[in-house]
C-alpha cells in the first residue's frame, strides 16, 4: 500500500516511522525546512518503547509531489491551523481510489477535506499518543500510550479499510479498526478538549488541578460542557468511555498534560479554534440555552496567549 505521510512532526514521525520501520512502503510529504533537517540527520524517534534512526527517510515536497505518482493512502498529520495548505500541497497525490485518514484532533477537518476530495476518500482517524518534536529535531514518544484508530465513516468494512488495518498491525503502536468511528472521534474530541481546556487554562496537569480547592469541579464542570456539545451533536458519550474519562480526567497525582499545553509551553502554534473556538460555536447553534461558562473561559485564555505570541513574534 503507497502510503505518503503529511508531516513529519510529532504524530505524522511517529506512526510514519514505525510503519518505515517495518517494511511498509511510506513517503513523507514535508516542508523545505524539514526536508533538510531529515536529509541530514535521519529520522530519528526517542521512544520508551524502543529508539528508532531512519538515516535516510523518504521524503517528498509539494514542488515535486506530482512527480511521484498517486498514493494509496494519505496519512494526514499536519496541525489544524496548517490544514489548508496541506490540502492544497497533498493534492497532486490523490487519485480515484485514494484514501485520507486524519489523525487531527477536533472534527472540522472532515467538512475541509470532504469539499475538497469528496467524502467518499475521507476515512475516520484519530490517535493517541504523547509526543512532540525535540529541539535537535527528533521525534520525542513520551510514554507507553500509543494507538491509532480509523474506521469508514458509515461503519463499513469495506476492503481498503481492511487493507489499512493489515498494514498496522503488529508495529510499535496499538492500531484499532473501529465501526463507530465518529462516534469514536467525538469521545476523543470531549477527552481532549476537556484535558486540552483544564491544563491549559491552569498552567499544570491533572494531579496538580485536582490537588487545588475547587479543581475537580473545574474538571467536572468542562467535561459536561463538553459532553452537551456531543449529545446535541448525536454523538454524546457512551456511558463506559464517559466514566473511564472522568477517571483520568480528575485521578489524584496524574502528571498527564495535553499537547497543547506543551505546544504554549515552548511558546508553539495551538489549534485554540479548531479545537476550544470550534466546540462552543457548535454548542451555541445547538443547545443556545446553556452558557459554556468554563468552555468559554478556556477560549478567551487561548486567544490571550495566542495575541501575546504574535504580539511578541512580531
Ligand atoms: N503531539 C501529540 O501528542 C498529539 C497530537 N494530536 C493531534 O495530531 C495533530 C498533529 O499534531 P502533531 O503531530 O503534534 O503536530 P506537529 O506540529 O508536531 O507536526 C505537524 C507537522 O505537519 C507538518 N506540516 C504542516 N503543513 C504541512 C504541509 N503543507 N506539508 C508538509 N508538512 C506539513 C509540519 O511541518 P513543519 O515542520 O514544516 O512545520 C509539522 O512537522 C494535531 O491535530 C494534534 O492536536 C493528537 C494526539 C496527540
Ligand atoms: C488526548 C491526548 C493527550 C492523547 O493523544 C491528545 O490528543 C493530545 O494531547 O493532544
Amino acid at each position: 500500500m503507497r502510503t505518503l505521510i503529511v508531516g513529519a512532526g510529532a504524530t505524522g514521525g511517529y506512526y510514519g516511522a514505525r510503519l518505515a520501520e517495518a517494511g511498509a512502503d511510506v513517503t513523507f510529504l514535508v516542508r523545505p525546512a524539514r526536508a533538510a533537517k531529515l536529509a541530514a540527520d535521519g529520522l530519528n524517534v526517542r521512544s520508551p518503547l524502543g529508539d528508532l534512526h531512519l538515516p535516510d527517510p523518504p521524503t517528498v515536497t509539494a514542488d515535486h509531489l506530482g512527480e511521484a505518482g498517486r498514493f494509496d493512502l494519505i496519512l494526514l498529520s499536519c496541525k489544524a491551523y496548517d490544514l489548508d495548505s496541506a490540502i492544497s500541497d497533498l493534492a497532486p497525490a490523490v487519485g480515484a481510489d485514494t484514501a485520507i485518514l486524519p489523525v487531527l484532533n477536533g472534527m472540522s477537518h472532515l467538512d475541509a477535506l470532504d469539499a475538497q476530495f469528496g467524502a467518499e476518500r475521507v476515512l475516520g482517524g484519530s490517535c493517541a499518543i504523547a509526543a512532540t518534536v525535540a529541539p535537535d529535531g527528533a521525534i520525542r514518544h513520551m510514554s507507553e500510550l500509543c494507538s491509532i484508530t480509523y474506521g469508514e465513516r458509515d461503519g463499513s468494512r469495506s476492503a481498503r479499510i481492511e487493507a489499512v488495518d493489515a498494514m498496522m498491525r503488529g508495529l510499535k503502536f496499538q492500531p484499532r479498526l473501529s465501526d463507530v468511528i465518529l462516534q469514536e472521534m467525538w469521545e476523543k474530541w470531549v477527552f481532549l478538549a476537556t484535558l486540552a481546556g483544564a491544563t491549559t487554562l491552569m498552567r499544570a496537569a491533572v494531579g496538580d488541578i485536582v490537588a487545588a480547592p475547587e479543581g475537580t469541579a473545574l474538571i467536572e464542570a468542562l467535561h459536561a460542557e463538553c459532553t452537551i456539545v456531543a449529545a446535541s451533536s448525536g454523538f454524546e458519550p457512551r456511558a463506559i468511555v464517559a466514566e473511564r474519562a472522568r477517571a483520568q480526567l480528575t485521578a489524584a497525582g496524574s502528571t498527564f498534560t495535553a499537547s497543547m499545553l506543551r505546544d504554549i509551553e515552548s511558546k508553539g502554534r495551538i489549534e485554540a479554534d479548531h479545537v476550544i473556538g470550534d466546540l462552543i460555536a457548535r454548542g451555541q447553534r445547538l443547545a443556545p440555552e446553556v452558557s459554556f461558562q468554563v468552555l468559554t473561559a478556556v477560549y478567551t485564555g487561548l486567544k490571550a496567549y495566542e495575541a501575546r505570541r504574535a504580539r511578541e513574534t512580531a
